[in-house]
Order: C-alpha cells, then sequence, then structure tokens
C-alpha cells in the first residue's frame, strides 16, 4: 500500500493532466501532465475561471460538458482540439500546433468551495486523428457529402455485372449532375454550392433503399445503383427523385438560377460485356437530358 503522503507523488507523475473543475468552470487543482512532449503546464490555470482564460465560444462548450457530466453522474468521453495559444496563462512549454484531445469528465462527489466539482482527464489523441482523417481518405466515403465514393461504386457495379452474367438479375444505374452549379457558385459562392451537395447527399439517404448505393462520382456528378431493378422502375424513381431534388433545392434558386438535377438512366442488358459499359450509356443518357433542357430524366 502506498501512503495517504506518496499520494501527491503518484497524482503529480501522471502523464497525462488532470484537471479538477468546479461547476462554474473554476480550476481548483491540475495533476501531472509529466508527457512534456504533449502537455503545456497546466499548473499556471489553478485559481482561473475557463471564460476568463478559453475563447468564449470554446469555454461555453467547456462549461457545458461540465454541466453534463455532473447532471448525469456518468463517464463523459468528448474529442476536442485546442492550441496552447487557446488558453491564456500557460507557460510557453509544450507543443505549438493545435492538440486534439480526448476528454474524459467525471463527477465527484465532493464539494470544492461550496461548489460541484468533476475530474477532467485530458489525453493528447493528435496521431490517432490524424490516423483517422488518413483513413477516411482511403476509404469508401466522400467526406462532404457522406456518400460513398467512386472506389466503392466501382467495387459494387463489378460484382452486380457478375450477378447479371450468371443469373441474369438487373440493375439500373443512374447517373444526374447539378443543373448550372458554375453560375450558382459564381453567384451565390462557392459555400452555397456545396450546401446543395450536402443536401444532395441527405436527399438520396433519405429516399434510397438500402441496398442501393449513391456515391458521389466527381465534382456535381452523382452516380445511384439500384440492384435487381429493371429499366421501367428504375425511370419511375429516377423521376421521383428529380422532382425531390427540386422540390427541396429550391431554396437555393434565385429568380434566373433554379438549382436542378438532370438524370441519365442505363439498365444492363446482355450487349453491356462489363459494367463500364452500362455507366457509359446512362452517361449518354445524361448528356441527352441536359441538351434537351435539363431538370429532365432520360432513358438510354
Ligand atoms: N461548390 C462546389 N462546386 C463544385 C464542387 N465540385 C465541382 N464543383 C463545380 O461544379 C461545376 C460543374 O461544372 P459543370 O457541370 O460544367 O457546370 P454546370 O453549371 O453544372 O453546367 P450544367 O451541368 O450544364 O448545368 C464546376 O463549376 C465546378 O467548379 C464542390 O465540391 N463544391
Amino acid at each position: 500500500m502506498i501512503s495517504i503522503e506518496q499520494m501527491p507523488l503518484v497524482l503529480q507523475a501522471l502523464p497525462d493532466p488532470v484537471f479538477i473543475l468546479t461547476r462554474t468552470g473554476k480550476y481548483v487543482s491540475v495533476f501531472g501532465g509529466r508527457d512534456a512532449r504533449y502537455y503545456h503546464d497546466g499548473s499556471g490555470l489553478v485559481g482561473c475561471h475557463i471564460a476568463d482564460v478559453v475563447e468564449p465560444e470554446k469555454a461555453a462548450w467547456f462549461l457545458e460538458q461540465i454541466e453534463l457530466a455532473l447532471e448525469t453522474g456518468q463517464l463523459l468521453i468528448r474529442e476536442y482540439e485546442l492550441s496552447g495559444g487557446d488558453v491564456e496563462g500557460l507557460q510557453d512549454e509544450g507543443p505549438e500546433e493545435p492538440i486534439w484531445f480526448e476528454g474524459r469528465i467525471q463527477a465527484l462527489d465532493f464539494q470544492v468551495e461550496g461548489e460541484d466539482v468533476v475530474l477532467w482527464v485530458a489525453s493528447n489523441i493528435s496521431e490517432r486523428h490524424d490516423l483517422e482523417i488518413k483513413l477516411r481518405e482511403f476509404g469508401d466515403t466522400d467526406e462532404l457529402t457522406g456518400l460513398f465514393n467512386r472506389r466503392k461504386l466501382e467495387r459494387d457495379l463489378s460484382l452486380n455485372h457478375e450477378m447479371f452474367d450468371r443469373y441474369a438479375v438487373p440493375t439500373s444505374i443512374l447517373m444526374f449532375d447539378i443543373d448550372n452549379l458554375k453560375r450558382i457558385n459564381d453567384t451565390l459562392g462557392h459555400y452555397a454550392g456545396d450546401d446543395i451537395l450536402m443536401a444532395i447527399g441527405t436527399i438520396c439517404r433519405a429516399e434510397l433503399r438500402k441496398t442501393d448505393v449513391a456515391c458521389r462520382f466527381g465534382g456535381d456528378e452523382f452516380v445511384i445503383c439500384l440492384p435487381n431493378t429493371g429499366l421501367e422502375n428504375a425511370v419511375h424513381f429516377a423521376d421521383r427523385l428529380r422532382e425531390c431534388f427540386r422540390r427541396e433545392l429550391s431554396r437555393f434558386s434565385t429568380a434566373d438560377l433554379v438549382a436542378t438535377v438532370s438524370i441519365g438512366v442505363a439498365t444492363t442488358v446482355p450487349e453491356d460485356r462489363t459494367y463500364e459499359a452500362t455507366l457509359k450509356r446512362a452517361d449518354d443518357a445524361l448528356y441527352q437530358a441536359k441538351r434537351t433542357g435539363k431538370n429532365r430524366v432520360v432513358a438510354a
């Protein structure tokens, strides 16, 4: 057993910093943080309030988490970014660059100066965070829309083409492109264009079946793969989707600019030797939809 006198030495030796914070955000104590590769020495914060040393938006977020931990009594685990420069009162030791932290926050069963308190353990997870971002790049998801990316689509289309060759199960492909996005970007700004792309993702998630695969093919072009669906049903669905986009995207329209989509539809036929052939026919149909006035569906 270690003695009560040894306890402070143990706490000081902890690699991750441990804060005791009151409900109103006062730093009552700071222990540990000995891993100087990762942390600024937080000892200068004792006696300060979060709101006095951290910029207002972040301070409000910290106070919310403390409140939640006290209310629920549960262990809260939160990720956040903070750099030494975000906190006044830190000495100039520790890393310069912003750090991603995992905070583990737990209510304590005692009060300090008449206030409820929490224990806040802050671990540096920057390396893990960078790795997660890299993994996402190699993954199947398009970051902006949350839809699948081209890599995933091509795998699925290839698999579905095999199903067609073996069992004659047809797959339909919808290829669509936002109308007039260039002018919308130029008029309303690139962020408005991004909002439209994100709205496309949301609509697809709401309208598609679990077995359908929607992906951002690149830029403002999207592809939806409908397994086990013939041409007639695919065209019917495409038209419903086109109308849904027209309705939902109307909030981005101005007097002389409408955000709609044009859709080309193709279904596997025996002449399609590879999925690329079906995709090419969908692309040609999309081109026709654009040429004949936009905001329409054309079947290959
Ligand atoms: N905001 C935003 N715009 C993008 C993104 N990716 C591509 N674009 C823009 O989308 C436009 C697509 O070009 P086009 O398809 O030729 O232009 P369009 O105005 O949609 O023309 P039509 O398709 O003929 O209606 C380009 O101006 C790109 O810069 C993106 O991630 N965000």
